[in-house]
């Protein structure tokens, strides 16, 4: 069965979600690293991208946060892009790991492989596979200038957010050198975990994210600026492995609940992909024991059920025709 949506419906649902989720208290920022602990815990924003470049949006979409794990999604297909998806599968993998978004464990369950480019392994290895290689300068620019083409607009560094991670990123240093051991970083260890820990910490807005997301719907091409990011045949691809691990420990919960594919970041930002239809996302910094923000997975899941987002159900919710102009 095939549902049609329209602008308002969307606008209509994200005004509800608000209203319901603004007075949620649960969750706690996050504080292993320093600088997310001082973000206002009351932000909240919603945000979504539309087929046709239309951003709808409520609350407070306009606060520059740290993208944190969001980032992994584009550098994943940045990688699938200059290399393939096969030889991000080969090298990196897409499988679920169950654990912690910072796991050694499952590096070791895994058979020393990085399971997804989603988690803290699988990223560090990412960014060691981003051409050009060797060339940590050239590695940033890829980066961030993806970035900037998925959300349409420029995005930077919050530095003093990228001095307190690297501070304080001891984890992920023994991440990347235990995947140095296991010939499963591609170039030099300390500049893949640099440039991971650079690319967490990017500001972006709620209203970036959403178009990200919707690039990412669109097969690639940016519904606002109509560049094409992407080749198409990698959105079911980073569709996929959002699905399979986008919440980490919460991510079979969170798919039953929504069936909807998307990605999470201690920054308090998700990012949702509905394949063909739109991009959705949230920010709200609380974040519950896995390290996903409580007020806007609670938004997200309200779109996705009013919505009929779901990508597992028997309805397919697509965009109406805008009503041409009569002359
Ligand atoms: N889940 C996250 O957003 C974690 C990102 C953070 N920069 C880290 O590596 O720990």
């Amino acid at each position: 069965m095939i549902q049609k949506i329209d602008k308002k419906a969307v606008q209509e649902a994200l005004r509800t979600a608000y209203e319901r989720c603004k007075n949620e208290t649960g969750g706690k920022n996050a504080d292993y690293i320093p600088y997310l602990a001082d973000v206002p815990s009351n932000l909240f924003g919603i945000a979504a991208c539309l087929p046709d470049g239309d951003v709808v949006a409520v609350g407070d979409v306009d606060y520059k946060f740290g993208i944190e794990s969001v980032s992994k999604v584009p550098t994943a297909i940045l990688a699938m892009n200059q290399y393939s998806g096969q030889e991000v599968l080969d090298k990196i993998g897409a499988d679920a790991t169950g654990l912690p978004f910072n796991s050694i464990m499952a590096i070791l369950l895994e058979n020393d492989h990085p399971s997804t480019p989603l988690v803290n392994a699988g990223a560090i290895s990412a960014c060691s596979m981003v051409k050009p290689v060797g060339d940590s300068d050239g590695k940033w620019k890829a980066i961030v200038s993806f970035i900037a083409d998925l959300a349409g607009s420029e995005v930077e560094v919050i530095d003093e957010l990228y001095k307190s991670e690297t501070a304080t990123n001891f984890n992920n240093k023994s991440i990347a050198w235990l995947l140095k051991n296991y010939n499963r970083i591609y170039d030099d260890p300390d500049m893949a975990l640099d440039i991971y820990t650079r690319q967490c910490s990017i500001g972006v807005t709620a209203k970036q994210l959403a178009t990200m997301s919707a690039t990412i719907a669109n097969s690639g091409v940016n519904p606002v600026t109509k560049k094409e990011v992407f080749k198409p045949e990698l959105t079911p691809k980073i569709a996929s492995m959002m699905a399979t691990v986008g919440f980490y420990e919460h991510t079979g919960d969170w798919l039953f609940t929504t069936g909807l594919p998307a990605k999470t970041g201690v920054g308090g930002g998700i990012m949702g992909v509905v394949p063909g239809v739109m991009g959705v996302a949230a920010f709200a910094p609380p974040l519950d024991e896995a390290g996903n923000s409580v007020k806007a997975q609670k938004a997200l899941a309200f779109i996705a059920g009013h919505l009929n987002l779901n990508l597992f159900g028997t309805t397919r919710c697509v965009m109406a025709e805008k009503e041409p102009v009569q002359a």
